[in-house]
């Protein structure tokens, strides 16, 4: 190789000076690009759980080195979501000033790199002392020129980034304005895609329950064991978790592509089951989904409900598009995965395993398949070998992607031993067989491998019951609840109402009673086709002063807003039933009442309940026994039309069931009766039908008037006859108004809220007039 010459060697020196300074420089520049500082920040944030258990989480399907860590929200820039968080706008905002300046920089480098450039071969003496002039003079021109428009570079920069700035500011400040409300929910760190949901449902601040579980779920990885009243947000405490761990994942998985070329999937595997969410009824299913789904929607996730009562191709349908999120029954769910569905037993991705409503779960009929699901679950390091005994569906798992399940179990109410800690620790559940209540929500946990170090969080009061739930009861004789129940309904028929009975045949008899007499209720009950049940939630729905008539099917979970009013027909079984039927009304941050009809047969179970809640009083319905008569005279010409109608449909049901067995058997039914008795038939059901059509007409007539006292003026009430509680409101309408005179009635034309003509919701009823009762003996 020849030897350079010592000013070829020189020039050589200096132009690889120059190039090293160049790629110094440029690496200096992509040293601050932000985007690069955001990938190298990816390595995982030490925000993870670090117990003594060795079983540290691993959240990510794939090479160990990135198993055991979150992204944090830090790292997610919401612009890459066309999304208007605050302190999004700063950041981009930034980037851009910080773009600009480097483009700036780079013009000013270039000079000055052009500036230290080589000097030209040496020219001839004479010429070259022109030249030098000229070229200084060139030099000193373009440098001139270039100082120039760096300078105007410069001031329309500034004048566009102080543009710019005011305006993302204002924009900033907009947004800021509109965010705040939701300051609330920073703390959580949810992803901005969830956020943009939460906002968009105007939900303001986490509930206590959500503030508690989604840290520990969504960032801690742990697992959650959650209880809390009724209405209180539990569907998200546990749904947040899940969507959010899914948003990170996918974050992960685009961000390795970009940056390694890794496959996406092994982060954020797509077509695979991520989470199964458990719950009692059909209902609860599909409203659970249809909540998740409010998110779901924005993050194209996509969840599923697997109910009984859907038909086998809708079912086989809605698998196929392999939903990430499945909320299913035990029942149909265990029929599935013990027939092999594909996408129901490649369980070695899920990440989440919920149970909601563990208490109902644990119940008879569903605690057997519940148990069957969690057996053909992979293990978590939680669990120890030889447990899984129905894994021969279930496609074989790493012990990485066994670790990183998460068990989320939820209740409204909730007893765990005091030692159930040291208890999965022990692993001393799992031998027991045991069926037997609250505890076997511990057994389950347990098995479903959840770990010792899971998060518990009971926010259950004492009484367990909704706090801003006002309870109350009424006396009256068995045979005279059905009385009540219209006197409640069509004096107070306010707001939807709930009306729970123990039994299907007290449930059939109050719908056919309160219909006879016009008041328009659906009916919810077990026997019911899936079908007849969807429609009656959705009719109940529709009416915002609709009426439910339900057994306790619908006692748990049922969330249909603006319910007013639970009335307890009959008393449940258990303290449990109770709690979940009076939750269906005070959800969320809204207030409501329960009222519960006790006969003497139920005293002694009700002092029990109320006991067992720690209450120490609770109030007297009000009623306005004037009301009474009318009611009662109503309510026996109602059971009369029920009694006479109920017979004709028997005896049709009869005939025609005779008639079908006798077709089946290609027999001809003859009739064997005398004519004399033909006649007689005749005429009894036509005396009959005269009876039904004359008490119809009885009632149809009462019907047509409102229901109020004979005391009152039909169109003006007077002082004369009137409660306590229209008295009342009498003198705070004549207070607002500051007119005494409408005390005395005087004021004929003004409206007037009275009870009886303008419904007062039992709420405001019991509130205003309804009188404690200490000590409860009856
Ligand atoms: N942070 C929130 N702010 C306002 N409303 C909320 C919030 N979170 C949930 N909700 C609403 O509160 C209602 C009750 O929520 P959810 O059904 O999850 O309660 P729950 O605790 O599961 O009740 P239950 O024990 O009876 O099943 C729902 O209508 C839901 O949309």
């Amino acid at each position: 190789m020849a030897t350079p010459s010592p000013p070829q060697r020189q020039q050589e020196e200096k132009q690889s000076v120059s190039l090293s300074k160049k790629k110094n420089q440029k690496r200096k520049r992509t040293k601050h690009d932000p985007e690069l500082e955001r990938l190298d920040s990816l390595p995982w944030n030490s925000s993870l759980p670090n117990e003594e258990e060795d079983d540290t989480f691993s959240l990510f399907i794939g090479s160990g080195d990135l198993d055991g860590g979150f992204l944090s929200l830090e790292e997610i820039d919401e612009s890459d979501y066309g999304l208007d968080v605050p302190g999004a706008k700063k950041k981009i905002s930034n980037k851009n000033s910080k773009l600009k300046k480097q483009k700036l920089e780079e013009v000013t480098e270039g000079s000055r790199e052009d500036a230290e450039a080589e000097p030209e071969p040496e020219p001839a003496e004479g010429m070259a002392e022109e030249k030098n002039v000229k070229a200084k003079k060139k030099k000193k021109k373009s440098k001139k020129k270039k100082a120039k428009a760096v300078q105007q570079e410069d001031e329309s920069a500034t004048v566009i980034d102080s543009k710019d700035d005011e305006k993302e500011q204002m924009l900033y400040e907009d947004e800021a304005e509109a965010y705040a409300e939701f300051y609330a929910w920073n703390e959580l760190r949810l992803h901005p895609l969830l956020m943009k949901s939460i906002s968009r449902l105007g939900f303001k601040e986490p509930t206590p329950i959500q503030r508690t579980c989604i840290p520990a779920a969504a960032h801690q990885g742990k697992d959650v064991i959650g209880a809390a009243e009724t209405g209180s947000g539990k569907t998200l405490a546990f749904g947040l978790p899940i969507f959010q761990r899914l948003l990170e994942e996918r974050e992960k998985a685009a961000n390795m592509l970009e940056e390694k070329g890794e496959e996406a999937g092994k982060y954020a595997p797509k077509g695979v089951l991520r989470a199964l969410i458990i719950t009692p009824t059909r209902e609860l299913t599909l409203q659970v989904t249809d909540h998740l789904k409010e998110f779901a929607k924005d993050i194209n996730v996509r969840v599923v409900p697997i109910v009984g009562g859907m038909s086998a191709e809708k079912q086989e349908r809605l698998l196929k598009t392999r939903p990430e999120v499945i909320v299913g029954t035990p029942g149909r769910l265990w029929e599935l995965m013990s027939g092999g569905e594909k996408h129901l037993v490649e369980l070695h991705s899920l990440s989440f395993f919920v149970l909601d409503e563990a208490d109902r779960m644990v119940e008879a009929g569903h605690f057997r398949e519940l148990q069957s699901i969690i057996e053909m679950l992979p293990m978590t390091s939680g669990t120890t070998d030889g447990q899984s005994q129905n894994t021969q569906n279930c496609v074989t798992v790493s012990s990485l992607s066994r670790k990183k399940r998460q068990t989320l179990v939820f209740s409204a109410t909730l007893a765990l031993s005091a030692d159930f800690r040291k208890k999965l620790k022990r692993g001393s559940l799992k031998s027991k067989q045991s069926t037997d209540g609250l505890n076997s929500i511990e057994i389950l946990s347990e098995r479903a491998g959840m770990k010792p170090n899971a998060a518990i969080v009971d926010l259950t009061n004492a009484s367990i019951l909704a706090k801003n739930l006002e309870e109350s009861f009424i006396e009256c004789r068995e045979e005279d609840k059905d009385a009540y129940l219209y006197y409640i309904l069509s004096i107070h028929g306010e707001g939807r109402t709930i009306v729970f009975c123990t039994s299907i045949a007290a449930l059939r008899h109050i719908s056919s009673i309160l219909r006879i007499l016009g008041v328009n209720v659906s009916t919810l009950h077990a026997q019911m086709q899936q079908r007849a049940r969807l429609k009656a939630i959705d009719r109940f729905r529709a009416n915002e002063h609709g009426i439910l008539v339900a057994t306790d099917v619908a006692a748990r979970g049922l969330d249909i807003p603006g319910v007013r009013t639970v009335v307890h027909y009959q008393l449940p079984h258990s303290a449990e039933v109770y709690v979940h039927r009076s939750g269906r009304t005070a959800r969320a941050s809204s207030d409501g009442c329960s009222i519960a009809l006790i006969s003497p047969n139920d005293s002694a179970k009700f002092a029990s309940l109320c006991k067992s809640f720690a209450k120490e009083s609770i109030k007297h319905f009000p009623l306005e026994s004037s009301y009474m008569p009318e009611v009662m005279k109503r309510l026996s010409l109602a059971r009369q039309i029920d009694k006479i109608s109920r017979k004709d449909s028997q005896e049709r049901a009869n005939k025609s069931w005779l008639e079908r067995s006798a077709e089946s058997l290609e027999l001809v039914v003859e009739n064997y009766d005398s004519e004399e008795e033909r006649v007689k038939n005749f005429k009894q059901k036509k005396a009959s039908s005269n009876h039904l059509k004359k008490l119809q007409q009885e009632l149809n007539g009462l019907l047509s008037r409102p229901l109020r006292p004979k005391t009152f003026s039909h169109r003006y009430p007077t002082a004369a006859g009137v409660t306590h509680l229209i008295q009342h409101q009498f003198e705070e309408l004549a207070k607002q108004n500051g007119d005494d005179n409408l005390v005395l009635g005087e004021n004929k034309r003004r409206k007037m809220v009275v009870i009886g003509q303008d419904c007062v919701e039992p709420l405001q009823a019991l509130r205003s007039a309804g009188h404690e009762v200490v000590n409860l003996m009856f």
